[in-house]
């Protein structure tokens, strides 16, 4: 089937499910990948650490390179296969002595056109909820990821990024319309702020976000909240899954954007004279 989309695109968003198998991981993905371009897709995505469970015990033992790596090398395929862009979740990296949780974009003849390496390690503690400290194993990305498309700027985070505004802020004032979240809440934060996070990015930017899930195992030593959703820029919720694996499908209507931006012009309204946002790294 061909995309429907005259105006837009359309995103394929796989809510894979995640084993002990990096093999098995990375053959599921692809499978998933053939039926979301069967499917229309133009931009398909995957979910944070797709290829490994989630977890700092788990991330050096998985850790591969990029490009060269087995899953790189995979995802380059498939999306020369299927002639569509594959933002591949995330990966743990290894570049040299250090580990990076990191996404990998392809685009449709196969070529590595961005990798983000999440800029904000999720460090937290809740006293009867989660404790967690990537910090432990991971170094953190320091620049901001942006690939250019036919259809438009996209921009990507990684997971906690999606917590920081600015980041967000960072990618609409440099020209995305599509911001992409491979990412992995837990049910101590994703039931109340996983919906929330990725409409008050769309709706505070006007732009259309993806945050996409691993399914839920509850067996799994972390316990993904899955909820994988698009968002239009009037925070609507244009596709959501629950906690299984699923593949969902969400059509980018550039006009609905348009007519937003035109309607509510926030972007012309704000009080530069007042307050900006610095950028301190080259995109
Ligand atoms: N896993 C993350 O990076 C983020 C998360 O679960 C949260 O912010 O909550």
């Amino acid at each position: 089937m061909i995309s429907m989309c005259k105006k837009g695109l359309r995103l394929g968003l796989i809510q894979l499910s995640v084993g002990a198998n990096k093999a098995n991981n990375v053959q599921n993905a692809l499978k998933f990948v053939k039926k979301a371009k069967e499917g229309g897709s133009n931009i398909i995505v995957l979910p944070e650490c797709f290829n490994a469970p989630y977890g700092t015990k788990y991330f050096p033992e998985y850790a591969e390179s990029i490009p060269d790596g087995e899953t790189s090398r995979a995802l380059s395929a498939a999306a020369k296969e299927v002639k569509a862009y594959i933002v591949g979740g995330s990966i743990p990296e290894r570049d040299g002595s250090k580990l990076y949780n990191t996404s990998t974009v392809w685009s449709p003849d196969g070529q590595l056109v961005a990798k983000h390496r999440k800029m904000h390690l999720f460090d937290i503690d809740i006293p009867g909820g989660i404790t967690f400290k990537e910090s432990e194993v991971l170094s953190p990305g320091n620049t901001p990821c942006i690939f250019d498309t036919e259809y438009c700027k996209i921009g990507i985070g990684i997971c906690y990024d999606i917590r920081f505004f600015e980041l967000a802020a960072l990618y609409r004032k440099a020209g995305c319309d599509i911001l992409i979240y491979p990412g992995a809440f837990n049910m101590t934060t994703g039931p109340l702020h996983w919906d929330l996070l990725a409409r008050a990015r769309a709706v505070d930017n006007q732009v259309f976000v993806a945050a996409v899930s691993p399914a839920r195992d509850e067996k799994a030593d972390y316990i993904a909240y899955g909820h994988t959703c698009a968002v239009d820029p009037w925070g609507k919720t244009l596709a959501q899954a629950g906690a299984e694996e699923e593949l969902l499908f969400a059509d980018i209507d550039f006009e609905t954007m348009k007519n937003i931006r035109q309607q509510i012009p926030v972007s012309h309204q704000k009080r530069n004279d007042v307050y900006d946002l610095v950028v301190k790294s080259n995109l």
